[in-house]
């Protein structure tokens, strides 16, 4: 049977159907869900589109976006991928923390370590960096911090007490040096006991450095047009391999001559780790993670300590309440049990790093997507500044003051506030990071007093991990001196 031709007043299908119609239509079928547009955003120049608006300051451009165009921004730029920027942080958690699965690290974070054929956490994803991530993450818990919180503050007074050649000598010091020196010197001590000649400091500081700087180049270059010769490859490649026969050197070392009884230390603790199936780590996975681990605690934590001498010196009340805090523990060496007892410290470093702020972080959602009631296609780079994020009028109250007592008072929303991350991937070294500049804080402070160079200005210098421009120049003075030129 042939079904009944649809009447003038009923055209098969769409509503409203005419009551007296003979057909049953069943329910009206939803109208298919209009695709989400892209976000709005600038039109841009022709064939550059906003890159000029990004590279006169990387800083400030998502909050002029943020302004004209709302919290998901379209960016035009030239290359293959859509640039989408967030500046809501309920989709920054949405992101990196509620549909974290949803998204990897994509193609610009992967090229940073493309030298390795094991990637390492940082950069890693999937089940790789699910097996990995179970592996060592609880390598880095409080009682294992610990275990190696001597060997933290053995290698920071021996670096803290060579400073004392500063003293009173009128000569600005870029602490950024000291500094990173003495990060280094904590990382490969907490990694491998044994203590490293100065030179070779000195050589993994500059590899690592230069490396970076390498590694910069090669995450801008993924989304430019391919054949461009990079900046620093050479060089970049040298520190590779200078860096690939040192950790080979350590662990080739440390297999032939256990740590003695009672003794623990990173590389020891990755050692030990083995798969739920009792499969320990190969040593290329090894090298690669050790590799991830330097990277990511070195200029990290340099930096932020240079923020945060540089804050302290610009507002003294607050550096007198972290003195009498300081003074409170007595004058013992600190120790991994006075961190609960550093609320005040905490938060200073905190408040250090929420003014330092960085310029980006970056994810890629594997599918296509939508955020915010806008499409965002796959491969997409979803861009998050924490600089935006961390000074936002609408979450933070008087957002350009130094206010460390802001952490006790107010309530912060987790997705404005990440200098460690969030979610899953949230830095698995933070809580090392923390017990570093307490005693680092503490072990200073005891010893000098830091003054900036006269009209000094912390100003956002961009880089892997953000510095400030002209580096941190300061005198170094006794604790107690009468009075301190400013
Ligand atoms: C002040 C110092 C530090 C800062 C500001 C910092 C910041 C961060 C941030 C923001 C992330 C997440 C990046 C993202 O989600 O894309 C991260 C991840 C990571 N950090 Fe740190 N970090 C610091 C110190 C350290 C230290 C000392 C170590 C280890 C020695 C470390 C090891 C790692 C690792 C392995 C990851 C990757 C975690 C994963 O993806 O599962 N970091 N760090």
């Amino acid at each position: 049977m042939t079904p009944p031709k649809p009447t003038s007043s009923c055209p098969a299908a769409p509503a409203p159907a005419d009551p007296r119609c003979p057909v049953d239509h069943g329910a009206r079928p939803a109208p298919p869900p209009r695709p989400a547009s892209l976000p709005p955003g600038p039109r841009g120049w022709p064939a550059v589109g906003a890159l000029p608006l990004l590279l006169r300051d990387i800083y400030r451009a998502p909050e002029r976006l943020r302004d004209r165009y709302g919290d998901v921004v379209r960016v035009p730029v030239p290359g293959r991928a859509e640039l989408i920027l967030v500046n809501d942080p309920d989709l920054v958690v949405e992101v990196f923390n509620r549909r974290a699965s949803d998204y990897g690290k994509g193609e610009m974070n992967y090229a940073l370590f493309s030298s390795e054929r094991h990637l390492p956490l940082p950069v890693s994803d999937g089940e790789p960096w699910k097996r990995m991530r179970r592996l060592l993450s609880p390598k880095f818990g409080a009682r294992q911090l610990e275990a190696v919180s001597p060997l933290v503050r053995e290698a920071i007074e021996e670096r803290i007490d060579r400073w004392q050649e500063h003293v009173g000598s009128g000569r600005p010091v870029d602490l950024d040096g000291p500094w990173s020196d003495l990060t280094m010197s904590v990382l490969l001590r907490s990694m491998f006991t044994t203590r490293i000649d100065d030179r070779t400091i000195d050589e993994a500081v500059v590899a690592f450095r230069t490396f970076a700087y390498y590694a910069a180049f090669k995450m801008i270059a993924t989304n430019a047009p391919r054949g461009l010769p990079l900046p620093y490859q050479r060089r970049g490649e040298r520190a590779i391999r200078w860096i690939h026969a040192f950790l080979d050197r350590m662990v080739r070392e440390r297999r032939a001559a256990q740590l003695p009884d009672g003794g623990s230390d990173i590389l020891q603790m990755l050692l030990d780790a083995v798969d739920d199936d009792g499969r320990p780590m190969t040593d290329e996975e090894l090298r690669s993670e050790l590799f991830g681990l330097i990277f990511g605690g070195f200029e990290t934590t340099a930096s932020a300590l240079s923020w945060t001498v540089a804050m302290l010196d610009l507002h003294p009340d607050v550096a007198a309440t972290l003195d009498d805090e300081i003074a409170a523990l007595g004058d013992a060496p600190p120790t991994a049990a006075d961190l609960d007892r550093l609320p005040y410290l905490h938060a200073v470093f905190d408040e250090a790093q929420r003014l330092q702020g960085g310029p980006m972080f970056s994810r890629t959602p594997i599918e296509d997507t939508e955020l915010g009631g806008h499409r965002v296609p796959r491969g997409s780079i979803v861009w998050i500044s924490p600089y935006a994020l961390h000074r936002d009028p609408r979450h933070w109250r008087d957002p350009e003051r130094f206010d460390p007592a802001r952490f006790a008072r107010d309530e912060i929303h987790k997705g404005a506030f990440l200098p460690f991350g969030l979610g899953p991937r949230k830095c698995m070294g933070m809580r090392l990071a923390y017990m570093e500049a307490a005693f680092a804080l503490v072990t200073a402070r005891r010893r000098y007093r830091f003054r900036l160079a006269p009209g000094f200005v912390p100003r956002h210098q961009f880089h892997i991990s953000t510095g400030m421009k002209g580096g941190c120049p300061v005198t170094l003075h006794p604790p107690r001196a009468a009075a301190l030129p400013r």
